[in-house]
């Protein structure tokens, strides 16, 4: 049982470690879509979570938990506590010094000096669970919430799906993650806990470019243009403008698949049958009828698949099909390592993460024409779930969830 009770869990350690406020954050690289914007990590109060839109990190853990809070106000103290932890992570800056006779603030794993080196980015989402009789908000649920179906071709295991809520953390190296991990669970302890967690990383550019999955082909290519609000606004964001209740302004759809990649067989098979299988030149991430990565395919001409296959994995998932409305989808994924299975084969693969305004339309849509493609041979999706990244948080009064829980 938690030494920590449930009632007040914010007061205490938390609200003591709290300070009074916060440094100004310093310069540091900016990801190429956010490139003309002042220097500095992504401003942390918005209409939307700043890491949506940003390229992957290096480094991420997405851990489900299930809420433990016992009524709609621990709910909301729970809520309001991950805010004050969120805005104090990322902006790199470490917790007032405790007493002498109290554990110390910190897990001190980056050391007595975090700010402001080590910023981590934060994506908080809600499961459909959240919204069943605990709380008594499944009248205000956003409209397209539903738990993961299973689709062809998974093999999920209960124990790696869906959660009440999905917290996603990204940053430079994995002890910045599990830093952050550190801090949020030790602040709220008694309100969730863990259901499962996959972390993730993304391998550098190299030599330049779009990083490579663990089949070694380029991965997030045909990604639509974050820059482009207007088309931000029909692809990602939800809100009102997309028949969602109007405390969901500036939230998105997020499906999270956890995908495991047999590599040893994938290794066995010839190069051309794996650019075959996928419909792009592995090297060069360049589509089979073109010679540059940012070359579109052209199917038109090509109607018979004697190019690129008609059951290749880019041609079936293409979502500027004229039919069933715009389905393309902001591609957010990581590969992952877990080690060996018991069989003593590789057990890696990907944590394939997906940002959309409506997940039937764009993720559900796409994912039914996957179906039996060649590509279900080499992969087994095992788990994962469908979440709502809350919107961002307005500012200083404000916090994830707040017009959710209470309604102003
Ligand atoms: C339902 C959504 C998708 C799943 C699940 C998925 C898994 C998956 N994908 C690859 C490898 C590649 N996918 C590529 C493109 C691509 N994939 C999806 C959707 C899903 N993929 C879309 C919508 C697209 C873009 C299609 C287009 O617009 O042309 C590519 C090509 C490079 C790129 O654009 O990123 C690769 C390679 C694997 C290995 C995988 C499961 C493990
Ligand atoms: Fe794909």
């Amino acid at each position: 049982m938690s030494p920590v009770p449930r009632r007040g869990f914010l007061h205490g350690v938390a609200a003591a470690a709290l300070p009074a406020a916060l440094p100004d954050p310093v310069p540091a690289p900016l990801p190429a879509p956010l490139a003309g914007r002042p220097p500095g990590p992504p401003p942390f109060h918005g209409r939307h979570q700043a890491a949506v839109l940003t390229p992957p990190a290096r480094c991420t853990a997405f851990t489900a938990l299930d809420v433990t809070a016992g009524n709609r106000a621990e709910l909301a103290e729970l809520l309001r506590t991950l805010t004050e932890r969120a805005r104090l992570l990322t902006a790199g800056r470490a917790p007032d010094p405790a007493g002498i006779t109290a554990p110390p603030a910190d897990s001190g794993l980056l050391g007595p000096d975090l700010a402001p080196r080590t910023p981590v980015s934060l994506t908080l989402s809600l499961g459909a669970s959240l919204f069943d009789h605990r709380f008594g908000l499944a009248a205000r649920a956003p409209r397209r919430l539903r738990a993961m179906p299973v689709f062809p071709d998974d093999d999920l295991d209960p124990a790696w799906c869906h959660g009440d809520l999905g917290l996603q953390l990204c940053a430079d190296s994995p002890d910045i993650v599990l830093h952050a991990l550190r801090d949020l669970t030790r602040h709220t302890r008694g309100a969730m806990q863990i259901r499962w967690r996959l972390d993730g990383f993304t391998a550098p550019p190299r030599p330049s470019g779009t990083p490579r999955n663990l089949f070694g082909f380029k991965d997030g290519i045909a990604n639509p243009e974050v820059r482009d609000a207007r088309l931000m606004d029909r692809l990602v964001w939800a809100g009102p403008h997309s028949g969602e209740p109007a405390w969901a302004d500036g939230g998105s759809y997020l499906v999270v698949r956890l995908i495991r990649m047999r590599l040893e067989f994938w290794d066995r098979i010839p190069l051309a049958e794996q650019e075959r299988i996928l419909g792009r030149q592995r090297d060069s991430g360049a589509p089979l009828d073109g010679d540059r990565e940012d070359d579109p395919p052209h199917y038109a001409r090509d109607p018979k698949g004697e190019v690129i296959a008609l059951d290749s994995h880019i041609r079936l998932a293409n979502p500027r099909t004229p039919a069933g409305g715009d389905q393309r989808l902001l591609r957010r994924s990581y590969n992952y390592d877990r080690g060996v299975d018991a069989a003593g084969e590789l057990d890696a693969g990907m944590l394939f993460c997906c940002y959309q305004q409506d997940p039937e339309r764009q993720f559900a849509a796409v994912q039914r024409r996957l179906a039996g493609e060649p590509l279900t041979d080499y992969i087994t999706p095992f788990g994962g779930g469908y979440f709502f990244a809350l919107p961002g948080v307005r500012d200083g009064a404000d916090w994830f969830g707040r017009g959710l829980v209470h309604p102003t």
